[in-house]
């Protein structure tokens, strides 16, 4: 479904643009019919740069992303079916619009000639499927709804459309624990209904509690990638090791990080790619400093 290759992002900075920054560099993934895949990386390390990607709002310096074989085609058909819900709610909404118009605009858009009627009870159809009361949100200014109602109204948005992918970049991490994990529950719901999902956090455990497989990013390259239960119980590179050992836990002393290995498959072919360690298990030589 979504084919991500060998996609680098190359940016322009300093005064006058005369530096350069490889914020991706060369990444292969895929996301396939209902699946979720975390993306995982700590701050800077470029998720968030691959979303804007796939969602057409930058381009990219090399590679290609395909949705469906599709490129990637900013405009109405590939925003029916793409779609992305950001980390802070207040910013996607216009503070003198009421919730309506956020549905209003979409009916405009993309299915002007559905009966007023019908769509309001689309409308109100997937609000109750994010576990809203339409009555309770409907009409009300964002200011006057909270920062999970908010994502909530986001995620029903996206349901009107015809979606099949959704890019979710840290999207409960404005929210509590309760809300953020209600959130995480409607995602793996909408998956049951076949959504593909690509979830961006640098949270680990919530990256483990969603998703199916897992890719871990380090300086804008994957460095694992694979089933999310084999990059946690069994993680190869030592950067995921690192990541992992750095999620506090209750009843645990904090550890230092391990110090970084000498790879075991710098050797065996992984310099300057990714070593299928076992199947569908990748992993990049650790030797990233050397290679
Ligand atoms: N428009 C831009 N111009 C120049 N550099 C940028 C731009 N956007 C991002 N970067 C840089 O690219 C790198 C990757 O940024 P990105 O936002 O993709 O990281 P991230 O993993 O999503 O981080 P975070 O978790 O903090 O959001 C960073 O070094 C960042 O400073």
């Amino acid at each position: 479904m979504l084919k991500v290759e060998n996609v680098t992002k190359v940016y322009k900075v300093g005064t006058f643009g005369g530096r350069t920054l490889t914020a991706v560099d060369a990444v292969s993934f895929e996301v396939r019919p209902g699946e979720v895949v975390s993306l995982i990386g700590e701050s800077g390390s470029g998720k968030s740069t691959i979303g804007k990607m796939i969602l057409g709002l930058i381009p990219m310096t090399g590679g290609t992303i395909t949705v469906d074989g599709v490129p990637v085609k900013p405009g109405r058909d590939y925003y029916r079916s793409v779609q992305g819900v950001f980390q802070d709610p207040f910013s996607c909404y216009n503070p003198v619009f009421k919730a309506d118009r956020v549905f209003q605009l979409i009916k405009d858009s993309y299915y002007p000639s559905v009966p007023g009627k019908e769509w309001t009870e689309r409308v109100h159809s997937a609000i109750e499927d994010v576990r809203l009361n339409p009555r309770e949100v409907l009409g009300k200014f964002p200011h006057q709804l909270s920062g999970g109602q908010l994502q909530r109204l986001l995620i029903a948005r996206a349901l009107l459309l015809d979606l099949k992918l959704l890019i979710a970049d840290e999207i409960t991490s404005m929210l509590d624990a309760s809300t953020r994990i209600d959130v995480l529950n409607l995602l793996a719901e909408l998956k049951g209904r076949g959504l593909s999902v690509l979830y961006v956090t640098h949270d680990l455990s919530l990256g483990h509690y969603l998703a199916e497989r897992t890719v871990v990013l380090r300086s804008g390259a994957v460095v694992e990638m694979g089933l999310t239960h084999k990059v946690f119980d069994d993680p190869l590179h030592p950067y995921t090791r690192q990541l992992l050992s750095s999620v506090p836990r209750l009843h645990a002393p904090w550890e230092d990080a391990p110090p970084v290995e000498t790879c075991l498959y710098h050797e065996r072919g992984a310099t300057g790619g990714l070593y299928e360690a076992e199947p569908g298990h990748f992993v990049a030589c650790a030797k990233l400093d050397d290679c």
